[in-house]
């Protein structure tokens, strides 16, 4: 069996509410799950059952009260933001908007050297290296110099995807990297995902309200509903013959937009970004 590289253990999140003597709002009530090398687990559930925050809670941004997340054996909910920026050359992340995480004004070369600066490579092998994510990602090189406007939202997508493998992490949280993008798109940005992880054996925690999605990509399945996991297992078994009635009524649900997640999701971009020693992008 592969190495198990992401171990989280009864994770509980609260988020304070505004408001005198208002108790914390629990979005995880202990969730527990694993990922091991090379594997995909995908996370469903409707809006508001508390995906984004366990991704969120991976990378250091959501205020985590209990349980713990050991990446490799060691425990990574607490991280000061130099250990987190050590950490990103192991775990990175794919955002869903492919139009706000890239920063404008940079050109595509200086935004997939940006995070090579984390590991001090040489400016000569890093515009070699870049040359070499545009080509993983399916780019033609003449992409480095040119602005993210001038890309389609599938185009900026794999720009975003080439800036998160700069560093060859092992894992990498796609929170909904698709579900921007229009269906043909989707099909295409998906077998990229699948196609880089057989060449280089990175795990996903791929979060998404979409089963299609989640049962096309994903080894294991979890599904969570009002902050807890309700079924987890095997990708076919819980996305074909789901066990739990929630998981049976969620092919029937829709997405619902929320001004203040996007909002929040605004500012982990912007944060990130910074923790990585990037300028933020257009927000
Ligand atoms: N910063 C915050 N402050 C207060 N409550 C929050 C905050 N962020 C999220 N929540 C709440 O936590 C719960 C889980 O939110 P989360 O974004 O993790 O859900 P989700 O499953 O990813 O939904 P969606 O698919 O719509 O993004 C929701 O009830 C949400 O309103």
């Amino acid at each position: 069996m592969s190495e198990l590289l992401l171990d989280v253990k009864d994770v509980v999140v609260e988020y304070p509410i505004k408001g005198f003597r208002k108790a914390p709002f629990k979005a995880l009530k202990g969730v527990s799950l694993d990922i091991r090398a090379g594997e995909t687990v995908g996370l469903v559930g409707e809006s508001g059952s508390g995906k984004t925050t366990l991704g969120r809670a991976v990378l250091g941004l959501a205020p985590v009260t209990g349980g713990s997340i050991l990446y490799k054996g060691a425990d990574i909910a607490h991280l000061g933001r130099r250990e987190r920026r050590a950490l990103s050359s192991e775990i990175q992340v794919v955002f869903q908007d492919p139009y706000t995480s890239l920063n404008p004004s940079l050109t595509i070369e200086q935004i997939l050297v940006e995070p090579l600066t984390v590991k001090n490579i040489a400016a000569k092998e890093a515009s070699r290296r870049v040359l070499s994510l545009l080509d993983q990602v399916g780019l033609p090189q003449s992409a480095a110099d040119r602005l993210p406007r001038e890309f389609s939202g599938g185009q900026r997508q794999r720009i975003a995807i080439a800036r998160a493998l700069a560093l060859e992490p092992r894992l990498i949280v796609c929170d909904e990297p698709v579900s921007a993008l229009d269906l043909s798109t989707q099909a295409r940005v998906m077998d990229l995902f699948k196609e880089i992880q057989e060449r280089t054996g990175v795990a996903y925690l791929f979060v998404s309200h979409d089963l299609a999605v989640v049962r096309n990509l994903s080894h294991r399945v979890a599904v969570m509903y009002h902050g807890e996991i309700v079924e987890w297992g095997d990708g076919d078994q819980v996305t074909a013959r789901p066990e739990h009635p929630y998981t049976q009524r969620l092919f029937l649900a829709a997405p619902v937009p929320d001004p203040v997640r996007q909002e929040q999701r605004r500012a982990d971009r912007e944060r990130l970004l910074a923790e990585q020693g990037q300028q933020a992008g257009a927000l």
